[in-house]
């Protein structure tokens, strides 16, 4: 008898892929397709929802046939997605009538400024563990229907359809028979209550979106629809589990236990602290989040985004031109003994959890005649550890729960120099595990749960396996004054507004 596996499918901001998983959570085979970005004024970012689907369609395709796997072998897919990313569509066509607005994207800004206005906070706080931002999709729909014509009323007589990624997938794999999603994307939306578990009429009316548009919302492991055989070569696979791709990678890293914490530095770095069954508020700039819904139960998690981290790389190579690759950020980090006094604060786009300034500008400290081209590579690569420290620190004070472990992944999670100097600046190890492709492992997990494909989370917890473990090699005193040294920076930081 031929092998069965579980694909993933994990829709990211800037890409789509399919990962296919075996029995012992091993990849046996992937794909990936990037797809257009469109800016069409400052700060806006959108993305053609059926690109999406395009590029999601062509990764399944072509994970098939790079493994050289019948799709027969599938025996449930899960998907993962980019959060907070709003689509609105016409039920009846299915056609999108408005493009997919990017959770990075900061057009309802005007929107939010009302409503802090009016002193909103509060309550949206209270009821759903969010903060009022244009990061989440709530002022996402007002604008769409503010902005395109007619839309309110179709909204209102139920034609329009509201969803993240995950319900346009299974909208569109499920040929418009299913309109739903699931509890960890409906906890970033800012208009469901994680307490009463549904979406919260208080809310939508102050946000006038129509209850007729939002998905039904589901557990993060159960058969939600199946493909429609023209989209799965012939064949009706169930779609089985689904989880915002920063909660599916707190479940692929097999973060089960209160306390457990990941950290992912892809583009933005997420940090997600696993709080059990009882949602923690914070006190600390911390987003209160679902993590999963799994047979009935549901647990909660500490969220801090850090809105720049692999990125401050990238701007290392695109924007200054200090290095070719990312991988080149090491090597010239290790030509120098430290960073020599330089901090680099990489607030490009403001600064996220736990200084929520929106306004702060990048800036760079501590420059002298000596400074070179490796001290500033190094004090940013410091700069994504520091970031990381200053959210773990809101953790532990939001939680009372100290910190055992960081497991880590995501694209910079491979810089050896960057893991090393995180576990010196936060005094814990950090472990890094052997796939690091936890977003998809975690969607996978999910779906072959539903589908019997494993048993329990007990028997996915034993395949998470060690790839290297980073432990400090500094002491308390240079950590705290290294430390200290990056809190002035950013302090200096907040006070330059122009
Ligand atoms: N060796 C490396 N050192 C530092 N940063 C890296 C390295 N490799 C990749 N990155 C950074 O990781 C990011 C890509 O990671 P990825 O997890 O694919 O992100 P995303 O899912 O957000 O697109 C990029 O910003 C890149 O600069
Ligand atoms: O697609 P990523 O990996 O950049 O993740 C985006 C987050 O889900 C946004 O909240």
């Amino acid at each position: 008898m031929k092998n069965k596996y579980i694909m993933a499918l994990d829709q990211g901001t800037t890409s789509s892929r399919a990962v296919i998983f075996d029995h012992e959570g091993e990849i046996v085979s992937k794909a990936q397709r990037e797809f257009n970005q469109y800016f069409p004024e400052v700060g806006w970012v959108e993305q053609n929802p059926n690109e999406i689907w395009g590029s999601i369609l062509a990764v399944m395709v072509e994970a098939l046939g790079n493994g050289d796997i019948e799709a027969e072998q599938i025996v449930g897919i899960g998907i993962t997605n980019q959060r907070e990313t709003t689509i609105v569509w016409d039920k009846k066509t299915g056609k999108p009538i408005y493009p997919a607005i990017v959770w990075q994207s900061r057009q309802s800004q005007p929107i939010v400024d009302t409503l802090k206005a009016q002193g909103y906070e509060p309550l949206f706080r209270e009821k759903t563990g969010l903060l009022i931002d244009p990061y989440f999709s709530g002022t996402k729909i007002k604008w769409i229907l503010d902005h395109v014509k007619g839309a309110r009323k179709k909204a209102e007589k139920g034609e329009l359809a509201f969803g993240t990624v995950d319900s346009w997938l299974i909208w569109k794999l499920s040929d418009g028979r299913t309109h739903v999603t699931d509890c960890t994307n409906a906890s970033r939306t800012m208009v469901y209550n994680i307490y009463e578990h549904k979406w919260d009429e208080e809310l939508l009316a102050i946000l006038e979106i129509p209850l007729a548009m939002m998905p039904e919302v589901h557990s993060s492991s159960e058969i939600y629809a199946h493909t429609v055989p023209h989209h799965f070569f012939g064949l009706e696979v169930p779609v089985a589990g689904v989880a915002g791709d920063q909660q599916a990678a707190l479940f692929g890293q097999a973060c089960f236990e209160p306390g457990q914490v990941k950290n992912t530095y892809g583009t933005g770095g997420f940090l997600l602290m696993q709080t059990g069954s009882q949602p923690v508020k914070s006190q600390h700039g911390l987003l209160t989040t679902v993590a999963c819904s799994v047979g009935g139960e549901r647990s909660y998690a500490l969220e801090g985004s850090v809105f720049v981290s692999g990125s401050a790389i990238q701007w290392l190579r695109d924007g200054v031109e200090m290095v070719k690759s990312a991988p080149e950020s090491e090597e010239l980090a290790r030509k120098v003994e430290s960073s020599d006094g330089v901090y680099v604060v990489p607030a490009f786009v403001g600064l996220g959890t736990p200084y929520w300034d929106s306004e702060a500008k990048g800036s760079m400290f501590g420059l002298t005649r000596g400074t070179r081209k490796e001290h500033i590579v190094r004090a940013t690569l410091e700069s994504i550890a520091y970031q990381t420290r200053d959210v773990l620190e809101a953790m532990m004070k939001d939680s009372g729960i100290p910190l055992k472990t960081l497991r880590v992944d995501g694209g910079a999670s491979q810089n050896d120099f960057l893991m090393q100097f995180q576990s010196d600046i936060i005094g814990v190890p950090v472990d890094r595990p052997e796939v690091v492709e936890t977003t998809a492992l975690g969607a996978a997990y999910l779906a072959g749960l539903a589908v019997g494909f494993w048993k329990d989370q007990a028997e996915l917890k034993a395949h998470w396996k060690l790839q290297q473990q980073f432990t400090p090699e500094i002491g308390v005193v240079v950590r705290e004054d290294l430390y200290r040294g990056w809190k002035k920076a950013v302090e200096a930081t907040q006070l330059f507004k122009n």
